[in-house]
């Protein structure tokens, strides 16, 4: 089949899903008013794939019949495929400005991941669930499928465990599947997506086999239930709420009653190991869609910030050219990440493909090493670095930026109404208008700016490129452990005089790991615990020891 057009995917919605919003069960999402305006930008999104001006930069050609497919699931592994990615995904997150983190790129980057690890990561112990994930990856590539994912168990009470969360869990197996109840989180864009993928990310421990599960449903699965926070959009006027009638993706909390997942949709079953190196294994074509999401959102942010000084007539203002001209440089920066996150891909996938082959790679062997959440001690780090750190650092600031320009005005902003009235247009004419701006420009770009980072579509934004790349706490806490710590130590022992003669310093500071074997940073015995708190005890990770085990490579 291939590239589908917009009108296609919203008629693949109406499937009867058990959909509830604001307290009633919305059957027919199409016809439901405040989706409508994310329904349209999806629609658009699917209908730019059938542009002749970008089909060359859209799609390439499905292994399967030659039909146009999105590059969103190429499995790079030259530099001008992974280019040819890249270009797609910018070009794509640019149409949306950014502020869609779960365009359906995003899942089709996830399960091409996936495909790729799944040779030596989800089939280690039965080749069959390797089989399911590249079949899946090819269903959702020729039928273009939009996905939704939950990867994070409900915390009714942080302290207990798994099953007093009432985590997800296989309760049995039949011979066509497994059944699964409990629930997941949170699934953003679920009202608006075809299937849904669940996965792993808070790593599992022995004991807990039966809540170690990934698979893949349609949304309008008998026994699956979607529970929707309700919608930022109303299906009104778009100068009102210009972002949030849009590009409103929808969260939603999945609940699984005795759902049967068929075999063939089932990718890690009871699996820790494979649930645990899962996303770590990731050569990172995710990582790489979700750093050129957050790029665009930059430049969109910085752009809207720069015309807010002008409609407020201080773009003359040292300090706001101070201030501006920073954002300007940090969006120089972001460029640089995004190239070498491209070039790390490059680099990563060429490992997994090499591993696929690979017959003394031992997956139990790497994950005793690998520090869980995408940590692994021996990989390059630019990208991931860029997701957790610099992007959500750089949001936040450019979001204190606009809120301290914006200041009143961003409060003082009335509708589309008053400006249809006479007999209030006239004043506000008055008053909020410039030589430069009319009045309702101005207002139309601080309404904008109060969507984009003050009202509910702004607020949720926020939180949402804080928890981005998982809980920020435990990220910074993940990267003490990796072997930077240790060389940049060892520079300063080398002041000190108590450096070894194979110290860091003599390493390229490269961890890539060439080969899936062991890699000598660190063993089982240099395990360290983080965090003391129950759920994140979990989560181990290796520790090097000074560092100067690192080996150079490639
Ligand atoms: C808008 C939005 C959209 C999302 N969309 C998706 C999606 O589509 N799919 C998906 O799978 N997930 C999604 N998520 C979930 C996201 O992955 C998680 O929010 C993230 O991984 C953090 O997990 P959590 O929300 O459960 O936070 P928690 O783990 O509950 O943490 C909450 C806070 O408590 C702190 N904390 C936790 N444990 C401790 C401790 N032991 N000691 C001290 N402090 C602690 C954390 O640092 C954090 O500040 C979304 C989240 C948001 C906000």
């Amino acid at each position: 089949m291939g590239i589908r057009t917009g009108a296609q995917y919203i008629a693949s919605l109406r499937d009867d899903r058990a959909l509830y919003i604001a307290g009633q069960r919305v059957r027919d999402v199409t016809a439901y008013a405040p989706l409508a305006g994310i329904l349209g930008s999806i629609g658009e999104h699917f209908d730019a794939f059938h542009k002749p001006e970008l089909q060359a930069d859209y799609t390439y050609a499905s292994p399967t019949d030659g039909q146009p497919v999105s590059n969103s699931f190429l499995p790079a592994r030259t530099w001008d495929e992974v280019q040819q990615r890249l270009r797609g995904e910018s070009l794509r997150k640019e149409a949306t400005f950014g502020l869609m983190g779960r365009l359906p790129d995003f899942m089709n980057a996830f399960v091409t991941d996936a495909a790729v690890i799944a040779p030596h990561v989800l089939g280690h112990r039965d080749k069959a669930f390797a089989d399911n994930a590249i079949r899946y990856w090819e269903y959702c590539r020729d039928q273009d499928i939009c996905l939704t994912h939950t990867l994070v168990d409900p915390k009714r009470d942080y302290g207990k465990d798994l099953s007093a969360q009432r985590a997800l869990k296989v309760v049995r197996e039949t011979d066509a599947g497994i059944v699964v109840s409990g629930a997941r989180m949170l699934s953003t864009l679920a009202p608006v997506s075809n299937e849904i993928w669940v996965g792993p990310f808070m790593p599992r421990r022995p004991g807990e086999e039966d809540y170690a599960l990934s698979f893949a449903v349609p949304v309008a699965t008998p026994g699956l239930k979607f529970i929707a926070r309700e919608s930022y959009a109303r299906g009104g006027s778009r100068f009102d709420r210009p972002l949030a009638e849009r590009f409103d993706e929808g969260d939603a909390l999945a609940v699984f009653d005795n759902v049967l997942v068929p075999w063939e949709r089932v990718f890690i079953y009871r699996d820790i190991v494979a649930y645990n190196m899962m996303a770590p294994s990731f050569p990172g074509y995710l990582l790489l869609q979700a750093n050129a999401r957050g790029r665009a959102k930059l430049r969109f942010m910085t752009g809207l910030a720069c015309k807010m000084a002008d409609v407020l007539g201080r773009s003359e203002l040292p300090r706001y050219q101070e201030l501006l001209g920073e954002f300007l440089a940090l969006n120089e920066i972001a460029d640089g990440l995004v190239e070498a996150s491209a070039r790390e891909l490059l680099v990563h996938a060429q490992e997994e493909f090499a591993k696929q082959t690979d017959a003394g790679f031992v997956l139990e062997d790497v994950a005793r090493e690998t520090a869980s959440l995408f940590a692994s001690p021996t990989r390059g780090m630019v990208g991931i670095s860029m997701l957790r750190f610099f992007l959500p650092e750089v949001n936040t600031k450019v979001n204190e930026l606009i809120r301290l320009m914006g200041s009143s005005s961003l409060v003082m902003s009335v509708t589309e109404a008053d400006f249809a009235n006479p007999e209030t247009a006239t004043d506000l004419e008055q008053f909020l208008g410039n030589d430069k701006t009319s009045a309702r420009e101005r207002v139309q770009v601080m309404k904008l700016a109060w969507d984009a980072v003050a009202g509910e579509f702004g607020g949720r934004q926020e939180i949402y490129e804080i928890f981005f790349a998982g809980d920020p706490f435990l990220s910074r806490q993940l990267h003490y452990f990796t072997p930077r710590r240790g060389q940049y130590q060892a520079m300063v022992d080398r002041l000190l005089g108590n450096a070894e003669p194979s110290s860091a310093f003599h390493s390229t500071g490269r961890h890539s790991q060439t080969s899936g074997r062991a890699s000598p940073v660190a063993g089982p015995e240099n395990a360290e615990s983080i965090r003391s708190a129950p759920h994140a005890v979990r989560c181990r990770v290796s520790a090097p020891r000074n560092g100067v085990r690192c080996r150079a490579q490639g």
